[in-house]
């Protein structure tokens, strides 16, 4: 008897066999970088070993492509910024992120495959069937367990992104553009309820916070 008790005993949690993988989405400024940092701080608090990382970047090829992808002086094409950013995810995915979640860590991105569905598919109208093929590719159809969708009004999102500086080449899109975006992520949301927590951006930091943690928090049972 003691020895089966031992045995359920040590199953391997949901984390421990790498299943929790957690993404940051929402159009410009709804506060991803601000919410993952503090979600970041909470594991670290709780003792939870995790990761995390950022789309486009998070490898030294991701790096470089990031730089080219938000350069405010270059034009790009749809389908060649679909195609870098998609670069960028497979490098990340390859070499970060399925690595961590391997070795039975919490990952925790800001942005992923959602964002190429969002700014590249309802943003700049390139066709479903592709980005989801060349992402199939990309991530080897490594979805997230869990993805906060931060919703905000591109105007108020646009305006609080504009105080950190000078617009990037994503930013500097017409607000039809941005417009599209959210209601992209929005229609991902609805079809995926059970992935995604989606959250009004226009609660204060601390609400989301919890609201946040407490998703997570759930899905280790901590
Ligand atoms: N809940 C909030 N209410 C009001 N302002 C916020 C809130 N969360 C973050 N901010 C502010 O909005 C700005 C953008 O936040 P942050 O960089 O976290 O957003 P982001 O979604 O990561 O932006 P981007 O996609 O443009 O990188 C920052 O000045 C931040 O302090
Ligand atoms: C992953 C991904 C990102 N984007 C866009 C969204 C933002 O405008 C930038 C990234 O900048 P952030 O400060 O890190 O939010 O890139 C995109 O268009 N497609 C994507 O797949």
């Amino acid at each position: 008897m003691e020895s089966v008790r031992s045995t359920i005993d040590h199953q391997p949690s949901p984390t421990r066999r790498g299943l929790m993988f957690v993404t940051f989405e929402g159009p410009e400024g709804a506060g991803k970088t601000t919410q993952l940092t503090r979600l970041v701080a909470r594991l670290e608090r709780e003792g939870v070993a995790h990761m995390v990382t950022r789309e486009p970047g998070g490898t030294p090829l991701g790096s470089r492509v990031r730089d080219v992808l938000l350069d405010p002086a270059l034009e790009i094409d749809p389908l060649p910024e679909f195609l870098l950013y998609s670069a960028s995810r497979a490098q990340l995915v390859a070499n970060v992120i399925r690595p961590a979640l391997d070795r039975g860590e919490v990952v925790v991105c800001d942005r992923y495959a959602d964002s190429s569905l969002a700014y590249q598919g309802s943003g700049r109208g390139l066709e479903g069937a592709l980005l989801a093929d060349i992402t199939r590719a990309a991530t080897g159809g490594l979805s997230p367990n869990l993805t906060v969708l931060l919703d905000l009004d591109p105007v108020v999102g646009l305006e609080r992104a504009a105080r950190r500086g000078q617009p990037d080449r994503l930013e500097r899109a017409d607000l039809a553009f941005h417009q599209r975006v959210r209601a992209g992520f929005l229609a991902l949301a609805g079809r995926e309820p059970e992935r995604f927590l989606c959250l009004d951006a226009t609660q204060d930091e601390d609400t989301l916070q919890a609201a946040i943690w407490a998703a997570v928090a759930a899905r280790l049972g901590v």
